[in-house]
């Protein structure tokens, strides 16, 4: 949405942002595995791009490269994984220092850590510390604990991603290269994602 970083600077210009970002082939595959468990319901968050069915869907592989094996850029999964595209616009609007750049992959593994990093970030008490969070061995995440409570995020979040031909993964990693290099220069930080 163009527009949306102007009408948030219009509403508060000095608001604090949170960007979560994760390697942007292990996102793709997240953002597949979503439609696809949404057109399987019949429930689409977006109209399909494709026709599909859910008895016999589309393979990621087949999505994301075209049949000559070229990349087809413009399957939506893969064009919002080019952070630097959406980013520029934010920092046109905002300062840097408005923005903080969550790690998403390391939230996943150590969600204490990033939590605080937060709560630094938004000035916050801390609040946050190991005794909040336990992994849940049957969810394969981190969830949350109070003294009253467990609660671990819905079964939508933490889906088991299908398995991609490691040749495609290293094709679309070599891609995002270049596209990743673009957004580690606009955030002024290497967040070492992988080239192959
Ligand atoms: N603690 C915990 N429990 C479950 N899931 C967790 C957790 N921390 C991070 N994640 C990751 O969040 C991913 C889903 O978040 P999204 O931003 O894609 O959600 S949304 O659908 O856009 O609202 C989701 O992606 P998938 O693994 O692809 O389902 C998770 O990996």
């Amino acid at each position: 949405m163009p527009l949306v970083p102007e009408r948030i600077r219009a509403m508060n210009a000095s608001v604090k942002l949170l960007l979560i970002v994760r390697e942007p082939v292990t996102r793709a595959i997240s953002d597949y595995t979503q439609l696809r468990a949404h057109a399987s319901t019949g429930t689409p968050l977006i109209p399909m791009p494709t026709p599909t069915s859910s008895s016999n869907p589309k393979t990621f592989e087949q999505l994301v490269l075209h049949p000559n094996g070229t990349i087809n850029e413009s399957y939506r999964p893969l064009a919002i994984s080019v952070y630097h595209n959406y980013l520029h616009r934010w920092l046109e609007c905002f300062r840097r220092d408005q923005i903080l750049v969550v790690n998403g992959d390391l939230l996943i593994e150590d969600p204490v850590v990033q939590i605080q990093k937060i709560e630094r970030f938004l000035g916050l008490e801390p609040r946050i510390d190991s005794n909040n969070f336990y992994f849940n061995e049957t969810k394969g995440f981190y969830c949350l604990r109070n003294e009253t409570s467990d609660r671990c995020l819905r079964e939508t979040k933490g889906r088991r991603h299908p398995r991609v031909d490691p040749l495609v993964v290293s094709k679309l990693r070599k891609y995002f290269g270049e596209h990743n290099q673009k957004f580690y220069e606009l955030i002024g930080e290497d967040l070492g994602w992988p080239e192959e």
